[in-house]
């Protein structure tokens, strides 16, 4: 696992979004090479996403050849809904970019048997290739999508309850009115997260802190599911100062002092932003 760590949710922004462009592009993705990506929703991608449209606007990145699974979608709230992960994903991303809107794959939530539909996304992934790299964020317990503590860890596509934590943490879209936020999500399970070929897990913020520490510095735990990507071959976390609070200063800088290392891993002419 690589820890990468920031000093800014800005810096993690640009630093995720070229780590994307440079993946891409690397591919080489054509009419029959399609680059298959994983995307999440919430505050911390919006960031990587802004920057991937100003990236697109300058001719650097084309989605052209990019197929998307989104991981996870409200049960219950139309598709128009201004909070259902459809809008957001077309707000921020899609409508700005040049993918073709049937490659742009998101759960139904309305679906008539819900069940049906969370296979059927895995039969999609599974045709499409697998995914390339999905790109993550996490709860301040640790779930990554909304495989919620206690989730298995070999879990697939499926419908899950959502927590108390879970929901009182996403009412800020719902008008800080608990009773608003949708009871229940289709999410990709963590099994499904970790056959792609590559993770990339974005943490921003202090309210992060203990969930970083439960999922690099000790076992893993079901209870913290991101944890289990302790156990993916290619897993980078990417994350800021501020979510770093409860790491050890050992650990901290242990990965600082590979920063050379992986600054590598993104493309090196635009090194004075960081
Ligand atoms: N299902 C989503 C997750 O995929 C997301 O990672 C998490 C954190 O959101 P934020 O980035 O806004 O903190 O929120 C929701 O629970």
């Amino acid at each position: 696992m690589r820890l990468v760590i920031l000093e800014d949710n800005e810096r993690v922004a640009e630093w995720s979004a070229r780590y994307l462009i440079k993946r891409i592009n690397d591919f080489k993705p054509g009419p029959n090479k399609f680059f298959v990506l994983g995307l999440p929703t919430g505050g911390t991608p919006l960031g990587t996403y802004k920057k991937l449209v100003q990236y697109h606007k300058a001719g650097k990145i084309s989605f052209k050849y990019v197929k998307t699974f989104n991981m996870d979608e409200y049960v219950g709230i139309p598709r128009d809904h201004s909070q259902s992960y459809h809008s957001f994903m077309w707000q921020n991303l899609f409508k700005h970019i040049d993918i073709d809107p049937a490659n742009a794959h998101i759960l139904n939530g309305n679906a008539a048997n819900l069940e049906e539909e969370c296979q059927l996304y895995e039969d999609k992934i599974k045709e499409a290739g697998g995914i390339e790299l999905f790109m993550g964020g996490i709860g301040p317990d640790g779930h990554i999508a909304f495989n919620e503590p206690g989730s298995s860890l070999v879990s697939r596509t499926r419908v899950k309850t959502l927590n108390q934590e879970t929901i009182t943490a996403n009412a800020r879209f719902f008008d800080d009115d608990m009773s608003k936020v949708p009871k229940q999500a289709l999410t990709v399970g963590v099994g499904t997260v970790m056959d792609s070929r590559e993770v990339m897990v974005l943490i921003t913020g202090s309210h992060k802190a203990y969930a970083l520490h439960m999922a690099i510095e000790e076992g893993v735990n079901h209870m913290w599911t991101v944890s289990a990507f302790q156990q993916h071959p290619r897993t980078i976390m990417l994350c800021d100062e501020d979510a770093t609070l409860e790491l050890k200063v050992k650990t901290v800088k242990y990965f600082k002092d590979l920063w050379t290392v992986h600054h590598k891993l993104i493309d090196d002419h635009m090194m004075d932003t960081f």
